[in-house]
């Protein structure tokens, strides 16, 4: 049997404070698929990516690996560019750091550019540009090293409305034509909905799954989709999901079961 891209087999994971983020987490993420987590506020969902990209110790589980040349690349809410660089130099960043020849870095560069719709602002400044813009260059800088796992964490949470479904459209786009396999954090139910293959609704203290719901709507998800019973019925059950995770009792928690060492 092969194995899924990620899988996460009964994850733990314990602050140096004593808290108990995550427990006995499993989670299985098929290759190209695009997979959001839900839940409150606490709840583990930015644990879970930093356990997957290595940041960090486990205290016990482990994750395998379906994918054998992987490369991850993170986005963050804040698009945490340098404001003193240009467009064209917060990308190339990455391919800085990792030495790439300035010749073979430009050509990425352009094209990742090109590809979150920013050709012709290379050499603007984050401060001339909006929030929405400054997201792509963000976006742009974690496509520079052609990643085959995107970790998302809320990176559309302090964008408006209108600019939050254009970039939910434009990332479902790229997503089709690179299928990466996306871990997506978010608030946004609607939005957990629209983007989708399946949505993972957490419960904090200890953050665990507590519901797993495959959204069988078939891509391209066009703006009917938005407005069609299907998807008021996908967020609805979310909706209710989230609901009975935030009233969720705490479960009884046996910290040094859990914590075999206590790392931050
Ligand atoms: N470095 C740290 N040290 C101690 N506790 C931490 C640390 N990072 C996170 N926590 C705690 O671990 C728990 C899970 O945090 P995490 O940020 O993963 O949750 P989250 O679901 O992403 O939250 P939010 O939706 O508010 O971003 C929380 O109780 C948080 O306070």
């Amino acid at each position: 049997m092969t194995l899924p891209a990620i899988r996460l087999n009964q994850i733990s994971k314990v602050y140096s404070n004593g808290t108990v983020a995550l427990q006995n987490m499993n989670l299985a993420i098929q290759d190209a698929e695009f997979v959001s987590l839900v839940g409150p506020s606490g709840c583990g969902k930015s644990t879970v990516l930093q356990m997957i990209a290595g940041l960090g110790q486990i205290n016990s589980g482990s994750i395998e690996w379906g994918i054998s040349d992987r490369q991850l690349a993170y986005v963050f809410q804040e698009a945490a560019l340098m404001p003193w660089a240009t467009v064209q130099e917060n990308v190339r960043l990455p391919l800085k750091l990792a030495g790439t020849s300035k010749k073979y870095a430009e050509v990425l560069v352009q094209q990742a550019i090109q590809r979150v719709g920013l050709s012709g602002f290379e050499r603007s400044y984050p401060r001339e540009l909006s929030g929405g813009m400054k997201m792509r260059v963000s976006i742009a800088r974690a496509l520079v090293t052609k990643p085959n796992v995107l970790l998302m964490d809320e990176p559309f949470g302090a964008l408006d409305e209108i600019t939050r479904s254009k970039l939910n459209r434009d990332v479902l786009d790229l997503w089709s034509q690179h299928r990466w396999t996306v871990v997506f954090v978010t608030h946004n139910i609607y939005e957990a909905v629209y983007l989708s293959n399946r949505v993972i609704v957490m419960a904090a203290h200890p953050g665990r799954v507590v519901a797993d719901i495959a959204i069988n709507a078939p891509y391209p998800r066009s703006e009917e989709f938005r407005t069609s019973l299907l998807y008021n019925e996908y967020c609805r059950e979310v909706s209710q999901c989230l609901e009975a995770a935030m009233n969720a009792s705490p479960l009884q928690l046996n910290r040094t079961a859990i914590a075999q060492t206590s790392t931050s």
